[in-house]
């Protein structure tokens, strides 16, 4: 018998998305003044990425009566509260337990993200990535029950925050609170400052850990294996919000059928656009499509490794991925025209000067 296979069309695979963090007000600081005013929060930065690619998404966060930028997405805003607000000092690194290239201090905060706040309806995927400790362990845990799969920022499981001035600190994963959830989270990303605080080779067996390192791009950590990932050159202002804008990159990535080796590559990209910015990046419309035109040519499956994909296959560095890298690189190269930055919300930031110099 004469078989005919027919040719599927080529489509960009619908799935439901719930990104689940506070927005807040960022303020940089630099010798005592301050340099800038932006809209911040991992959900920000995630949504413009996602908006970037195309994934659509559902967002639950929460923001004051005082919440000043415009968003895609609204917020749920609480008239008895203010927005969360986050003092970033660039020349205060270095101290103990606190982020190398600034101290961040939480100046203001809003409620927290209660289970109640869910939509009551399954999602293909969910994002837990709070700020200022308003995602609770039962909201992770809701989140985990009504998700098929949950990638979590570890910023939003061990920040504690100091009770006179609000400096973040750090707590070990272990006594966060979190930890019994964990077997059910399927994707676990820390910078490398915060994987201190866990035990990467305890994590490993129960979900994948991603650990970035800034210019020098990120591991990926799994059951049997693990892999580091190339960076892409940048030129770096302002890294607020890089870890955000990776996670973006590589969950935007697996929606689009890479394996996940390449969709970390996709993560340091953004992360790489996003240092080069301050605040919100805004990306030059013709450089995302030939981003989008080579994650088109570049995916190797029509479904997503969190989606019960062939496990692996997804982390195995596939043929062709440092090819894929140098493609990525290339579409950075072509000059852009300001005119073609489209104003994504948040673009009415204060801008008084950078914070750091190009390094
Ligand atoms: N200077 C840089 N040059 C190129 N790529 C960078 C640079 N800084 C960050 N990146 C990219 O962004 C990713 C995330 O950066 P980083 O490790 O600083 O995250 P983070 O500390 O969580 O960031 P933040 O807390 O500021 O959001 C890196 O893995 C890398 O791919
Ligand atoms: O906007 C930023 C950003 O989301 C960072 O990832 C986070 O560490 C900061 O707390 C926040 O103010």
């Amino acid at each position: 018998m004469v078989t005919t296979t027919i040719p599927q069309p080529q489509t960009t695979p619908i799935h439901s998305a719930l990104i689940v963090g506070n927005y807040c007000h960022d303020v940089l600081l630099q010798g005592g003044a301050v340099v800038a005013e932006t809209l911040g929060g991992a959900a920000s930065f995630i949504s413009n990425v996602f908006t970037a690619l195309s994934v659509s998404f559902h967002l639950t966060s929460k923001v004051g009566f005082d919440f000043k930028y415009p968003v895609n997405h609204d917020p749920i805003v609480i008239p008895s509260s203010k927005t969360t607000v986050f003092h970033a000092y660039f020349d205060q690194g270095h101290t103990e337990n606190a982020h190398q290239d600034r101290v961040l201090k939480r100046v203001e905060v809003c409620d927290p993200i209660n289970p109640s706040d869910l939509p009551d309806k399954r999602f293909d995927f969910g994002m837990a990535v709070g700020v200022g400790g308003e995602i609770l362990p039962g909201t992770l845990e809701k989140m985990v029950e009504i998700c098929d799969a949950v990638f979590v920022d570890i910023q939003a499981l061990i920040r504690s925050f100091d009770k006179n001035d609000g400096t973040v600190k750090l707590v070990g994963l272990k006594e966060s609170g979190f930890y019994h959830l964990l077997p059910r989270v399927k994707f676990l990303k820390a910078s490398s400052e915060e994987a201190l605080f866990m035990d990467v080779e305890e994590v490993r067996q129960w979900c994948c850990v991603v650990v970035t390192h800034g210019k020098d791009g990120c591991e990926v950590f799994w059951k049997d294996g693990e892999m580091k990932i190339e960076p892409f050159g940048a030129n770096q202002v302002d890294p607020t919000g890089a870890g955000d804008s990776f996670l973006g990159g590589l969950v935007g990535g697996l929606v689009h059928g890479l394996v996940v080796p390449d969709a970390a590559l996709l993560g340091n990209l953004f992360g790489s656009l996003t240092v080069g910015q301050i605040g919100l990046p805004k990306f030059d419309l013709r450089l995302l499509q030939r981003i989008k035109d080579e994650v088109q040519r570049r995916k190797l499956h029509n479904t997503c490794w969190f989606e019960g994909g062939d496990d692996s296959m997804s982390f195995t560095k596939p043929d062709g991925h440092d090819e894929f890298r140098a493609s990525l690189a290339s579409t950075k190269l072509v000059p852009t025209c300001l005119r073609d930055v489209p104003r994504s919300p948040g673009s009415v930031e204060q801008v008084i000067r950078p914070p750091c110099n190009g390094q």
